[in-house]
Parts: C-alpha cells; sequence; structure tokens
C-alpha cells in the first residue's frame, strides 16, 4: 500500500530486489535454481513482450512463437552454423524478429477487416509457415540444430549462471520497456486503439505507425528471449520451436495478470510458470495440472480484468476511503496540478463574417455499394462562421462530416482546408489540420476514464505541441466547461445519454480545433440540457472557433446559425440564412413538410 503511494520508496524497493536477483549467481545458488528462475524469467519476457501489441491495442497475436523462432534460429544459424559470438546473436535476433513484424504488419495493419480474431488467426498462420520455410532449408533441413558446440559466456560464474543474468536482464528490460509505453504518448494511443481504432485515428492518433511500433519493440523482445533460449536448450527443433504451447502459454499468463498492465502479464507469468512447475514430476502429473488448469479458469473467471488491475483497484479505493475519512474535502475534483490556465473564451472579438473561405467542398461524392449518399456537393465554410446542416433522414449530413472528418475516403470529389486538398489524407493528419468532431452516437474510449477519453484528445489534437497547456490542464477545464468535473474518474458505461454527448463535446474541443463538426449533439436532450449546451456553442463561437453542426431541432439551427445548408437525397437544395432558407418553399416540401409551410 505504501509502495503504490510513494514512488521513491517503489523505486527503492524494486533496485533492491534487482540487485539481490543479480547477487544470486555470485553468492553460490546452485545451477539447478539458477536454471529454475532463468525459465521463470523467460516466460516474464515473453508474456510481457506479447502484451506491448495484444494487452495494450488488442491486436491478439497467436504467433509469438513465429517472433520467438525466428530468434532461435538467427541465433542457431549465426553462431552454430556460422561460428558468430553468442552474444552477439541476441541483437541481431531481435532486429530479424523486428523486422519480420515491420513486414508483417505493414500488410496487416493496413487491411480493416484483418482485426481481432483475423489478426489472430493470420499470425498463427505466420507461424506455421515460417516453421514449414525453416524445417525445408538449410536453417534446420528437419533434423534440429545442436548448439553444443557454441561457446556460451560465463560471467556469473558458470554458464547457467550467465544464461540466468541474460534472462534476468531481458525481464527487466521488458518490464521497464512496457512501462515506458504504457505511460508515453505511444502507450495512450495503442489503448485508444483497444477501445475504437478508427475514432483513435480520427482524434489524432496515428494509429497504423503506432501498432508497428508496438508490433515491432514486442517482436524484438520475444526474438531476443528467443536467442537466449537456444544457447538454454542447446538443441533447437522447429516441432518445439513454433509449437502452440508459447502463444498458448504468454495469452494465459497475460490475462491472468492483466493484460492491460505493464506489470500484469509478469504476475500471471511467475503464477503459471511456479505452479506448473510444482506438478510436473511425480504420478499425479497429469492430475495436477488439470487442476492447475481449473485454478486458473476460476481466477480469470472472478477476476476478468486480471489480478494486477484487480488488486490497484481494491488499493485505490481504500486510500480513497481513508483519505475521505482524514479530509472530508478530499472528494472534490481537483483542480489542473499544472499548466498555465486556458482562456476558454478568449477577449477579441469574433471574427464571423471574415469572408475568408476556411473549408471547401468541391464536388464531394460517397457511394456506399449502390446507395449514392452524397451526389456531388459543393459548399464552403467561412472562417469563424456557424453553418448548419439539416435535411431529412438518410439525405447525407453525417456522410458530409465523415468525409471531411476523413472516416471515409471520397468516391468523387476534394476537400480543401485553408486551400490545401485534405482529402486523401489520413484521419489523423486531417487532425492535425484543425478539425475535431463528436459522433452522433457517442463513440468513446469505454476502458479509459472520462478524464482520459478527453486528455487523449488534448494530447494528440491539433494544438497538441501547445507547450503552455499540458493535455491534462486542457481537459481538465474542457471537463469544467461542459459540467463533468466530478465524472472525470469514471468510465463511459457509467454515464447518462447527456454525459457522454458532452465528453464527445469536451474531447473535441480538448483538441482546440479551427473547424469543429458536431453531430447532432442536441439529439436526445431535454430542453434545459439543449439550452445547456447552445449557450456552450455560442461561448466557443466567440472565441474564433469555426462550427458546422447537422441538426434536426429548427430552434437551435435558428438560435445558433449564420447560414445553413439543406441536403436532400446527397445534393445541396438551398444554403443561406436560417430564416429566409427555412422559408424556401422546396426545403418546406422535402424536409420541413405541410405544418411549417402552413
Ligand atoms: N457506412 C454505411 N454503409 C452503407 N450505407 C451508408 C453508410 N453510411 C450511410 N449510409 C447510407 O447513406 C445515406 C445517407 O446516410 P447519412 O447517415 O449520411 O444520412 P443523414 O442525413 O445523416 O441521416 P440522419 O439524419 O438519419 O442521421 C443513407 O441512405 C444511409 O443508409
Amino acid at each position: 500500500m505504501a509502495l503504490t503511494r510513494n514512488p521513491a520508496l517503489a523505486a527503492t524497493a524494486a533496485i533492491g530486489v534487482l540487485a539481490a536477483l543479480l547477487a544470486l549467481p555470485y553468492a553460490g545458488l546452485t545451477d539447478f535454481y539458477l536454471s529454475y528462475l532463468y525459465v521463470v524469467f523467460f516466460w516474464i519476457a515473453l508474456a510481457t513482450s506479447w502484451g506491448i501489441l495484444s494487452g495494450y491495442a488488442g491486436y491478439w497475436s497467436f504467433g509469438h512463437a513465429a517472433f520467438f523462432g525466428a530468434g532461435m534460429y538467427t541465433t542457431s544459424t549465426l553462431a552454430g552454423k556460422l561460428g558468430l559470438p553468442f552474444l552477439l546473436t541476441v541483437p541481431a535476433a531481435a532486429a530479424i524478429a523486428a523486422l519480420l513484424a515491420c513486414v508483417i504488419g505493414l500488410v496487416v495493419f493496413r487491411i480493416h477487416s484483418l482485426r481481432a480474431e483475423f489478426f489472430a488467426l493470420l499470425t498463427l498462420s505466420v507461424t506455421y509457415v515460417l516453421a514449414a520455410l525453416i524445417s525445408n532449408t538449410a536453417l534446420d533441413g528437419g533434423a534440429g540444430v545442436y548448439l553444443s558446440h557454441v561457446e556460451l559466456p560465463t560471467f556469473g560464474t558458470s554458464v547457467p549462471g550467465a544464461i540466468y543474468l541474460m534472462g534476468l536482464l531481458l525481464a527487466v528490460s521488458a518490464l521497464a520497456i512496457s512501462r515506458w509505453v504504457l505511460h508515453s504518448r505511444l502507450g495512450a494511443g495503442l489503448l485508444a486503439i483497444h477501445d475504437d481504432e478508427d475514432v483513435a485515428e480520427v482524434k489524432g492518433v496515428p494509429t497504423l505507425r503506432y501498432k508497428l511500433a508496438a508490433f515491432a519493440i514486442s517482436s524484438a523482445l520475444a526474438g531476443a528471449a528467443g536467442a537466449i533460449q537456444a544457447g538454454y536448450v542447446g538443441y533447437v527443433t522447429v516441432g518445439e520451436t513454433f509449437s502452440i504451447t508459447v502463444p498458448l502459454y504468454v495469452v494465459l499468463m497475460s490475462i491472468l495478470g492483466g493484460a492491460r498492465h505493464w506489470a500484469g502479464p509478469a504476475v500471471g507469468a511467475t503464477l503459471i510458470t511456479v505452479a506448473l512447475s510444482s506438478v510436473v514430476g511425480g504420478a499425479h502429473a497429469e492430475l495436477g495440472r488439470a487442476g492447475v488448469a481449473l485454478g486458473l479458469i476460476v481466477v480469470i473467471l472472478v477476476l476478468p480484468q486480471g489480478i494486477v488491475p484487480a488488486v490497484l483497484r481494491r488499493l485505490a479505493r481504500r486510500s480513497v476511503a481513508a483519505a475521505a475519512e482524514a479530509a472530508p474535502d478530499a472528494g472534490l475534483p481537483a483542480q489542473p496540478a499544472s499548466g498555465k490556465l486556458i482562456n476558454l473564451v478568449p477577449p477579441p472579438p469574433p471574427v464571423t463574417g471574415s469572408g475568408r473561405v476556411l473549408l471547401e467542398c468541391q464536388g464531394v461524392a460517397k457511394s456506399f455499394g449502390g446507395i449514392r449518399a452524397l451526389r456531388g456537393v459543393d459548399l464552403q465554410v467561412k472562417e469563424g462562421e456557424i453553418l448548419a446542416l439539416v435535411g431529412p433522414n438518410g439525405s447525407g449530413k453525417s456522410t458530409l462530416i465523415n468525409m471531411i472528418s476523413g472516416h471515409f475516403a471520397l468516391s468523387g470529389g476534394a476537400i480543401l482546408m485553408d486551400g490545401a486538398t485534405i482529402s486523401g489524407l489520413p484521419p489523423h493528419a486531417i487532425a492535425s489540420r484543425g478539425i475535431a468532431r463528436t459522433y452522433q452516437i457517442p463513440r468513446l474510449f469505454d476502458h479509459l476514464t472520462v478524464l482520459e477519453n478527453v486528455r487523449l484528445c488534448a494530447a494528440f489534437g491539433y494544438r497538441a505541441d501547445d507547450a503552455d497547456c499540458s493535455p491534462e490542464a486542457v481537459a481538465r477545464q474542457w471537463l469544467a466547461f461542459t459540467g463533468l468535473a466530478d465524472k472525470a474518474d469514471l468510465l463511459p458505461p457509467a454515464l447518462n445519454l447527456h454525459e457522454r454527448k458532452f465528453v464527445e463535446f469536451a474531447r473535441a474541443l480538448a483538441a482546440r480545433p479551427r473547424l469543429l463538426l458536431l453531430d447532432e449533439v442536441l439529439c436526445g436532450l431535454t430542453p434545459t440540457e439543449v439550452d445547456q449546451a447552445v449557450a456552450m456553442i455560442q461561448k466557443i463561437r466567440a472565441g474564433g472557433t469555426t462550427i458546422v453542426f447537422v441538426e434536426h431541432l429548427m430552434r437551435a439551427v435558428v438560435a445558433l446559425a449564420d447560414r445553413v445548408a439543406v441536403l436532400d437525397q446527397g445534393i445541396l437544395l438551398a444554403l443561406g440564412p436560417p430564416r429566409e432558407t427555412m422559408q424556401n418553399p422546396t426545403v418546406i416540401r422535402v424536409y420541413l413538410g405541410a405544418s411549417h409551410a402552413a
């Protein structure tokens, strides 16, 4: 408990444990125990490396044996056949495995349909393809490769001591890298990819680059583990190396410990390795293994998020309760800890009517199979204005928002921002030009808290590199602006529709965009909530942000819009000031109906 609250104490304890583990081979621990501990470190390194892509980003790989095996065969070839020093083969194995991951990732990560179970199956197939290639070439030839003649290092007093130290170093490196990734921008992006990859991209996360980086890091660690394991076993075979055991074990270990926490896979790996080794011998080994498997099922059912997150949550709850007892005000929302306060409504007068074109749609067309959702829309959005996009259901309003934000590719035409073409750019690049959007049905990152949802958008949004404001401070201020400050630590599923819509709103605002696209933010709100939202939108425009909003609620359209664009069946039917446009007989006929005509 004290360790979780005191990072300096935790760091000192970790250094102490590491120093003690490093000293073990020199303190005369027998080779048997050194080998035993090496096996634990080996599984810690493998499971932790798996978690970097699969745990954080949710891309479950069943092909970890491929990268581990690439490492093993790199060492067996370089050291066993070409006579290179063993230690040199470890970084080489890591590099080969990372390269293999990059080649696979460059193809697979671009294909939208190869997510979730398809990714898992594809990585499993890669393992078998690689096994077949190695088995049928001089790399193995089907007979396996002996490494008994390879000179292994003897630091740590003996070969088992050296293997132990290499395993320890690898496990500690894997943990340190995984922890660093989780707390970095890369980790924030990966967690968002896990929950909703398309939304993460639209919010500014360069998803392809991040997935490739995670895959390469994860595979490099697996490759290095394979290299050391080759030295440990001394005889490398395709059957053992590319067996299903590796991916199966690392998946189980990660789930048991908690795949979304850097320490989770290591805890799972330690528990499973120790449990399995305790039942490996004796007359009832099979029964023992079945018992371990049953225990595993029970723990996973009781703690579906894994042991580490469950324990941390319990500790956090206890410390909140203790703090509340000590100081009754402790539960109030915290003020931003760092960063200059952001002026949410800057003093300069609104720039409405500057006349400068910020966004231009030129003949924008979109077809979904036989459905022509947009049939060549020409529209200019002027800097500082509020433009309402209205029209009957299915007229193409959301599709146009999706086109501008890059969610869908255009079937025809072009979209320009500041005179430069943005259509065809990946959504994160469009976000970096200053475009942010909300979704008609909120698409929040369900495993991130409300604060984390908004902070991510501040960190990856248009003005993310504003050194004066930390993403945390920006996020807290927009949460306060939208009235959600006291919901900061909740997960989105705990919110009602109104709150979820306002989190969407806060996320878009946290990017501090130049052009804000609001897709039916008022739909489903009570009249009071609508008034609140209208006042907010007016304040945002007062700060100089250009707004395009899709809305069916005419009262809000009239109160907010400088101009109204009416879409019907994918065609721009009318464009002009609200009252004038709404009195256009064609608009009344196709959209507003007879009641308005009267
Ligand atoms: N992903 C998709 N796949 C197939 N068809 C789609 C897709 N998205 C939209 N459409 C179709 O494109 C047309 C325009 O849909 P869109 O959602 O843009 O309309 P809308 O004006 O926003 O409607 P609403 O007011 O009901 O939200 C509809 O016929 C719709 O069924």
